[in-house]
């Protein structure tokens, strides 16, 4: 059974790929948080920008088998055109991402990409990992594709990451609408980040452009 939060066709708007067609299905659940604002304050991961809760998003449901969900992706693709790739991401899509499920995708033309916070171990056969780490916990996937850190968090310098086998690394600037109010954020976090890139320059800016076009 996999259990889908939504479903989407958009622009990949973050990292090396950023301004790709891709079909985004978000999984339901995360190891690093329970996805209720309660708990936010004392998960493993605070910043979270997503609701991951449930399967009531666009095009989200339960369902039984691999090729069930595949057929309903499937019908999101534009018609009779090629180039197809889906971007599994949560919540934590490691949770649910199987062999069945990433055989089903490939033998129907897909390329396939991951979006990690990299604790768990990854099934074969994925063609683009990204890797977002976020505990001080020893990650389980070191190396894939890009290393995409949202910066700045405490505890978590990029220095850390810099030898691990990925192809790209980049910094996101952490957005901080989930504080309230009264929280009033201490850094900006786009000059933080631009000047970490400019100051060390194995890494690059990824913006979130998804958000500035007010696409999903
Ligand atoms: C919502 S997460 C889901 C996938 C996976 N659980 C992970 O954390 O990578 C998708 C991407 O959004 C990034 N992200 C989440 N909250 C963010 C925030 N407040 N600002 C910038 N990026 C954020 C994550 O780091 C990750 O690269
Ligand atoms: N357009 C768009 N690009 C994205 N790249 C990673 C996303 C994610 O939430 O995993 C995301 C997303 O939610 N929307
Ligand atoms: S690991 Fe990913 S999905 Fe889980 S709470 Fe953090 S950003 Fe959100
Ligand atoms: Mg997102």
């Amino acid at each position: 059974m996999y259990s889908i939060k939504e479903a989407f066709y958009s622009l990949q708007g973050e990292g090396a790929h950023a301004g790709r067609p891709a079909l985004f299905c978000r999984f339901t659940g995360c190891n690093l948080w329970s996805g209720q604002e309660k708990t936010r304050a004392t998960s493993d991961c605070q910043f979270c920008d997503t609701d991951f809760i449930g399967t009531d998003g666009q095009h989200g449901g339960k369902f039984k088998t691999a090729q069930a969900l595949r057929t309903h992706i499937d019908a999101l693709w534009p018609a009779e055109q090629g180039h197809k790739y889906v971007v599994f991401t949560g919540g934590e899509p490691a949770l649910q991402l199987d062999d069945e499920l990433i055989a089903e995708m490939k033998s129907h033309g897909y390329t396939i990409a991951i979006e990690t916070n990299g604790t768990l171990a990854l099934p074969e056969g994925i063609d683009w990992i990204c890797v977002s780490p976020k505990t001080t916990h020893p990650l389980k996937v070191t190396s894939g594709n890009e290393l995409k850190l949202v910066f700045p968090q405490a505890h978590l310098p990029p220095a850390r990451f810099e030898s691990l086998s990925f192809d790209h690394f980049y910094l996101q600037p952490m957005d901080q609408s989930h504080l309230s109010k009264d929280q009033i954020p201490l850094t900006n976090t786009q000059q933080a980040t631009l000047n970490f890139c400019l100051s060390h320059p194995q890494w690059r800016l990824s913006l979130q452009t998804h958000k500035m076009l007010n696409i999903d």
